[in-house]
Parts: structure tokens; sequence; C-alpha cells
């Protein structure tokens, strides 16, 4: 429907843990975009990306207000499923479904007005892009590991759900391939909203959200500043994901892993 059509998401800014205003009036967010949200622990990263989720409007512990389209959103927004554009996929995610993972598929697809095979297969191969343990279409959903489970979620948002906002909540310990997850997003041109505490995923992002006691402290956009780390980061990171798999083949590494 045109006036579903999602071409900005603003935060309104709210208050810290001690009620002092945050220091930004607002934060805009277009499709295609992706932003990592930073901080320590405790510091309002998931609180932020729940007040996304609900559509906050004063309501919460933040206060702070979410528009879309520069408006508030619609009540079918928030109160109908088939129709809120926000998936939230976290580490918690879990499938309580005793379906395989096609019929479970098939079922959404229909649920979603959609027919035929194809956006089924379509789904499990983008999933198999992001997990390195491929999900075979006849195994149960409850059968699925962590990695497989958020891998369906992020692909099954992206071609079924086919929302315009996706926010993730520290999913990248959950044996996913992030880098991978986030280039489908930005392809898919999805609205991308991440908690992460992985420096590399943080690099990937065209933003940065700090978050200081509940508050947004800063909002950093490198504009390409950051290349030389990320390279660097990248290479970092194949070297542990060669590691990761000889020692999960049962190998001793007794040499230096060059980078
Ligand atoms: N602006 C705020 N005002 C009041 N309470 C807040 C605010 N922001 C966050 N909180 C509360 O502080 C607690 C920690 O926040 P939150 O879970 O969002 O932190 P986090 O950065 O995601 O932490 P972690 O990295 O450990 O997951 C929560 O109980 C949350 O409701």
């Amino acid at each position: 429907m045109p006036e579903d059509i999602i071409h900005e998401i603003t935060i309104l800014s709210g208050k810290n843990r001690n009620g002092v205003p945050e220091g930004f009036d607002e934060i805009r967010i277009k499709p295609g975009d992706t932003i990592s949200i930073v901080g320590p622990t405790g510091s309002g990263k998931s609180a932020l990306i729940n007040d996304i989720e609900i559509f906050a409007n004063r309501d919460t512990v933040t206060g702070r207000k979410i528009l879309i389209n520069g408006a508030i959103p619609p009540e079918y927004f928030i109160r109908d499923p088939a129709r809120k554009p926000v998936a939230m996929i976290t580490q918690n995610t879990r499938c309580l479904c005793d379906l395989s993972v096609e019929d479970f598929l098939l079922m959404h697809t229909k649920s979603r007005g959609y027919q035929g095979q194809d956006l089924v297969d379509t789904t499990i191969s983008l999933a198999n892009q992001f997990t390195g343990e491929p999900i075979q279409r006849k195994v149960r959903m409850t059968q699925l590991s962590g990695g497989q489970t958020r891998s369906l979620m992020v692909a099954d948002a992206i071609l079924i759900s086919n929302t315009p906002i996706i926010l993730l909540d520290e999913v990248e310990n959950a044996g996913i391939f992030k880098d991978r997850v986030i280039e489908a997003l930005r392809r898919y041109h999805k609205a991308l909203l991440f908690v992460t505490h992985d420096p590399l995923v943080s690099l990937l992002s065209d933003r940065r959200i700090v978050m200081q006691d509940g508050a947004v402290a800063k909002v950093l956009t490198p504009n390409g500043l950051e290349q030389s780390a990320l390279k660097q980061m990248l290479a970092y990171d194949a070297a542990i994901a060669r590691v990761r798999e000889m020692i999960r083949a049962g190998e001793l590494i007794t040499k230096a892993v060059p980078a």
C-alpha cells in the first residue's frame, strides 16, 4: 500500500538515566542506511532499539518519540503483525514451531498472500549464505542451531515479511557471517540498526550511535575515514575464521596465522 512505504524514520530525543535531556534533536534514518549502536554494558543500547520496535511515543523510560515519514505511525503498524514494518531479531529469538523449515516458510508465504515454492527456496538459500552450517529444508524448526535460526529469521525478514526496518540485537556471536548479513541488508535496501560489541560490524556501518548513561552521547559518520582500519579488521576476521575452522576440525594450531 503506498501509504505504507517508509521514506524516513525519525528518533526524537528523550532523557538520560538521570532525567537530563539528550544532546541531539533528532536522528533521521532512511532505507538502505546501516547504523550500529555501541557503548558500554547498561548504557541503553537495547532500550534505543526497543523504542524503535514499539514506536515509542514519550511512553517508555527514555521519553523518546519515533516518527515514520515525519508523523506518528498509524495504529495498525503497532497492532497488526502482518503490517508492522519492523522486524527485531535478538540472541533470544527461538522458534517453538514444530514444522519443517520448508513447511514453516510455506505457511508464512501463504499468510502474506504469496504463492509458490520459489520464495521458500530463495529464502533458504539466502539464509545459507549467512550460516556456516547449511539449513536442510526438511529439518524441523526446533532442531535448528542458534546461528541457523538467526540466519533464517534475517532471510525471512528480508524476503517474506519484507519489513523495511530490521533491528538486530547482538546477533554476532551466534555463528553467522555478519558481513554477509550487512551486505545483503544493504542490497535489499533495508534500514538496519544493530546493537553490537563487535569492532568489525561497527566499522561496516555507515553511522555509529554511541550510548552513555541511557542517552545518545554521539552520532559518528566516518565517511570513509575508517577504510584502513576496516581493511585491517576484515583481514583479522578472516584469520580468526580460519583458526576457528581448524579448531573445529580438530587440528593443532602450531604456527602463528598470518592476518
Ligand atoms: N534513558 C533511560 N532512562 C532510564 N532508564 C534507562 C534509559 N536507557 C536505558 N535505561 C535502562 O537501563 C537498563 C540498561 O539498559 P539497556 O539494557 O538498554 O543497556 P545495554 O546497553 O543494551 O546493555 P548490554 O550491553 O548489557 O545489553 C535497562 O533497565 C533500561 O531500561
